[in-house]
């Protein structure tokens, strides 16, 4: 089960907590997620983001120049999203507290020099629900503010099968991926990041 939790301005931390044979396990699974539903690259009002993502689930995220929603097909197949993997929930259902399934489960792709911005994660329907986000591949400096806009942040560095869980009064805080360490981890062939999360939009 890992090493012990770390507390990160309340985003609860789990290293290793998937371990290696579990992580190629989940990683061939989202392959298959790929092939269903293509990665895609967004392009919002502030032009093309650097990470790539798809999703899986009965509802996926989608950004574009109109905003950002949760929808129940993929914009460009027109398809609905792939079922989200047992492996992926059987995570879920081990940290996040909660007797709901999560219905979303966006894939972000991590390539050279992707990065993500701060935010918040504030499209759900019920933030009683945890956001729970798996690290795959790279390691990414991963920072973490408050609920409240600006102020100190604090950040770490996730690894391959780390696990956080952003709920009770971490549900909202800012967040984002400063940088990814390329080469750091060779689980995934060609290099990168995905990092997978979990949640209940409803
Ligand atoms: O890549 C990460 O670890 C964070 C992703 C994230 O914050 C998001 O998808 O909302
Ligand atoms: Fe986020």
């Amino acid at each position: 089960m890992g090493e012990p939790e770390i507390d990160l301005r309340g985003v609860r931390v789990r290293p290793g907590f998937i371990e290696a044979g579990a992580q190629a396990a989940m990683l061939a699974d989202l392959r298959e997620v790929a092939r269903a539903a293509p990665v895609m690259r967004p392009v919002t009002r502030r032009g093309p983001m650097s990470v790539r993502m798809t999703s899986a689930g009965r509802l996926g995220w989608v950004a574009d120049r109109r905003g950002y929603r949760y929808e129940a097909t993929h914009p460009e197949t027109g398809a609905p999203w792939p079922p989200i993997p047992e492996s992926v929930l059987a995570v879920w259902r081990a940290v996040a507290g909660v007797q709901v399934d999560p219905d979303s489960c966006l894939v972000n792709l991590y390539r050279e020099g992707a990065k993500m911005g701060m935010h918040q994660d504030r499209d759900e329907g019920d933030f009683g629900f945890p956001v729970v986000s798996i690290s795959l591949g790279d390691e990414a400096l991963f920072r973490v503010g408050s609920v409240e806009k600006g102020g100190k942040t604090t950040s770490l560095w996730l690894r391959s099968g780390d696990v956080a869980v952003m709920g009770g009064a971490a549900r909202l805080v800012h967040h984002g991926i400063d940088r990814v360490k390329e080469g750091s981890s060779v689980l995934i062939p060609g290099g990168g990041r995905i990092n997978v999360t979990l949640r209940v939009v409803r």
